[in-house]
């Protein structure tokens, strides 16, 4: 899978730790920072980067890391067609997918061990989207979000 990687300070040393568990997945990483944990950044300039080119179809999936995955995913759900979601636990990254069709997840680098991240990372990245009444509402969503974006 294409996937785009991005985190802010808080997120730097999960980050890191997880980018060659992916890669060992098989999956193609772009990293698009931060990768200093001593300098403060905004968890913003980083969520739209990723969840821009998720949107564009650039990327299959997004991952995004701060300290708790909030910030990161209040963030990304501004961006059209993008649906992110912050997953503290493995039926949150199953459920995403399968009823939400989520593209974005994002993970707290302050709550979850490493072991959690990779079991929540590794349903995430193989789950499928159910589709049926599932799609029927996130259908809702894309034509609110296209309404509200064109007035
Ligand atoms: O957005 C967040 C809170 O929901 C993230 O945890 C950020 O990483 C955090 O706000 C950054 O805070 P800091 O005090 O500037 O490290």
């Amino acid at each position: 899978m294409k996937i785009a990687l991005a985190n802010d300070h808080r997120g730097v040393a999960m980050k890191q730790r997880l980018l060659n568990w992916l890669r060992d997945q098989g999956h193609q990483i772009s990293d698009l920072g931060a990768n200093t944990p001593d300098v403060s950044v905004d968890y913003p300039d980083y969520a739209f980067v990723v969840a821009e080119g998720v949107s564009k179809g650039e990327y299959d999936r997004g991952i995004l890391i701060c300290g708790t995955g909030v910030g990161m995913c209040i963030a990304a759900n501004k961006v059209f067609n993008v649906r992110a979601a912050c997953c503290h636990d493995p039926i949150t990254a199953e459920l995403c997918r399968r009823h939400n069709d989520a593209n974005v997840i994002c993970l707290s680098a302050d709550l979850l061990g490493e072991d959690g991240a990779e079991r929540i990372l590794s349903i995430f990245l193989s789950t499928e989207f159910e589709q049926g009444r599932h799609l029927r509402r996130i259908d809702k969503i894309a034509s609110f979000e296209a309404k509200t974006s064109s007035s």
